[in-house]
């Protein structure tokens, strides 16, 4: 398909058409994550999305009303998708009680139920080694020689989709550097992918860890992001430099700012 045949309707049912699916798995991946497995009632369906849209989750707060967060899955196949989940579980941290909204509720949604998603546009849209950033507003394709990817925690699975999806295009030979902040090692999520990616596309892919707590055989980067840090491992910013971000949301409002202080042109950064 030629980038001038790609239109995306944001309005179209396919994106404002809620539906059901069941879960039918959820796997523990570390001491508050799991994998969840969610099945199509018919089993040749698949998302079909585009890099990088996402996908909104319903369900219901403590309070028991509907609230909505957004996953972006890191495999699919006939019938079914897996999306990494982290729980925000009550009574663990002190400044928030209550825990998350959502992600109590789906750490307790027994399995085999059904629950209410909606496919999303998202805030980035990548085809054939162009973008467009923020394609609800904008529908200009743009090339970006570079793309810096600041991410948090659970906030790396967009980010792990583009850069599967730059690096599976032989046509694209977009730079990709990528900065994952985590507590500490246990929190890494995608560590072998990442990684193997990296070691697959050494030219075009790099990836650099900063932990928040770590011990004497940490190697990677210590610390929170800085600009200091970006310096050390970023190249220059350019006009062909495009920086995306996802974290948690007082991480992104420091990553934003860190952005600009690097040189980025406002309408070049983006949260997923
Ligand atoms: C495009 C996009 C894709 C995303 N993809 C994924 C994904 O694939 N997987 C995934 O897990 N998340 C993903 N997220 C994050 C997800 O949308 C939710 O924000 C997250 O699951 C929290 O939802 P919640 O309703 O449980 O928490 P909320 O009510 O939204 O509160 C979360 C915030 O509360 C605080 N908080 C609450 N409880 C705790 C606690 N126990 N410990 C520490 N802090 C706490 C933290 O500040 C935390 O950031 C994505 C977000 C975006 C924007």
């Amino acid at each position: 398909m030629d980038q001038k045949d790609f239109i995306i309707d944001t309005q179209s049912e396919f994106f404002t058409k809620k539906f059901q699916v069941t879960l039918t798995k959820r796997e523990p991946i570390n001491h508050d994550s799991y994998m969840f497995r969610f099945d199509f009632k018919n089993q040749k369906e698949r998302l079909g999305m585009q890099a990088v849209q996402h996908i909104k989750i319903y369900g219901l707060n403590m309070k028991g009303e509907i609230v909505d967060r957004a996953y972006t899955h890191v495999f699919e196949d006939d019938g079914y998708f897996l999306i990494p989940i982290k729980i925000y579980r009550p009574n663990v941290h002190p400044k928030f009680p209550n825990g998350g909204e959502l992600t109590p509720w789906l750490e307790k949604l027994e399995l085999h139920s059904e629950l209410t998603i909606k496919r999303c546009v998202g805030k980035l849209l990548y085809h054939n080694n162009q973008f467009i950033v923020r394609p609800k507003l904008n529908k200009t394709w743009q090339q970006f020689n570079t793309v810096l990817l600041i991410c948090g925690g659970s906030g790396i699975t967009p980010a792990y989709q583009l850069i599967r999806a730059i690096c599976s295009n032989p046509n694209d030979n977009t730079k990709m550097i990528l900065l994952y902040a985590n507590k500490t090692e246990q929190d890494i999520w995608l560590l072998k992918e990442l990684n193997e990616l990296s070691d697959k596309h050494k030219d075009q892919f790099t990836v650099h860890y900063t932990l928040d707590n770590f011990d004497e055989n940490w190697k990677g980067l210590k610390g929170f992001v800085s600009l200091e840090m970006m310096t050390s491992i970023f190249p220059k910013a350019t006009e062909t430099t495009l920086g995306v971000q996802c974290g948690p949301k007082p991480m992104n409002k420091l990553v934003l700012s860190l952005y600009e202080q690097f040189g980025l042109k406002k309408d070049n950064i983006v949260k997923f």
